[in-house]
């Protein structure tokens, strides 16, 4: 079955501040986007590489590629006012049948091995999510104070998150709601179940400056 995926980049990195959005900030000499396409590239060559990315920021994109030789074939599209927006905006450039991924442009640490599982099970399963275990113990606000619940009941989720392309595309014809904050939020709205698989502990998503010295540990 065709495989894509969607690298999302599209946002504004409000949270990570700087002059430089965060999707072009050198790691290891080379900005983030080019770490995370690679991923995908190494999971499978034939993969169709979706990259989403500000229509303003899509030419300094090209003079990047050009000034690190970076050969890794892949399409643009605009980005969007949201995440749900810029998924959209992408969704538009792919076929079906088909499997599609979709995965944050600032997660540059995912493993090969997790990309490969989430599209293989998406084969059968549909709608496929990585995620991981909370660490920390998780306290629930609540009108007169807090309390502390059972955190064995919760997990973080990760990307790529991994789907049969009809079914996400149907997904996306849903009016927007701020409730989707990934794309499993979007198909889930429509009674599907999502099935969950481990991720990996090092795909962090670059949020804030204090990522990316966690990045510059993990390289
Ligand atoms: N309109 C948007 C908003 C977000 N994203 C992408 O979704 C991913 C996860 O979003 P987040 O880390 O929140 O990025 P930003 O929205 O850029 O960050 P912030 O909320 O701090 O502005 C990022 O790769 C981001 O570029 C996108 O493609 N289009
Ligand atoms: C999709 C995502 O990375 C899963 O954890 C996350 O929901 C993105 O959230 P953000 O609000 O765009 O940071």
């Amino acid at each position: 079955m065709k495989k894509y995926v969607l690298i999302v980049a599209g946002g504004k990195g409000l949270r990570m501040g700087g002059e430089q959005p965060k999707q072009f900030l050198p790691l290891k000499g080379r900005p983030v986007l080019m770490h995370t396409l690679e991923q995908f590239y190494r999971s499978d060559v034939a993969m169709e590489i979706i990259l989403v990315l500000p229509y303003e920021q899509q030419n300094y994109w090209k003079q990047l590629c050009e000034e690190h030789h970076f050969t890794i074939k892949h399409r643009v599209a605009d980005g969007g006012e949201s995440r749900f927006h810029s998924v959209k905006n992408g969704l538009s450039l792919i076929e079906t049948p088909s499997i599609v991924g979709v995965h944050d442009g600032v997660r540059p640490f995912v493993s090969v091995d997790v990309i490969n599982r989430c599209y293989e099970l998406a084969v059968t399963k549909k709608a496929v999510v990585p995620v991981v275990d909370v660490v920390d113990t998780v306290r629930h606000i609540t009108n007169n104070g807090s309390e502390t619940v059972d955190r064995s009941a919760y997990k973080l989720v990760q990307t790529p998150q991994v789907f049969n392309a009809d079914l996400l595309l149907k997904g996306y014809e849903q009016p927007y709601s701020s409730a989707f904050t990934d794309d499993a939020s979007v198909v889930e709205a429509m009674g599907v179940k999502v099935t969950l698989t481990p991720g990996n502990r090092e795909n962090i998503k670059l949020t804030t400056p204090f990522d990316l010295k966690v990045a510059e540990a993990l390289l």
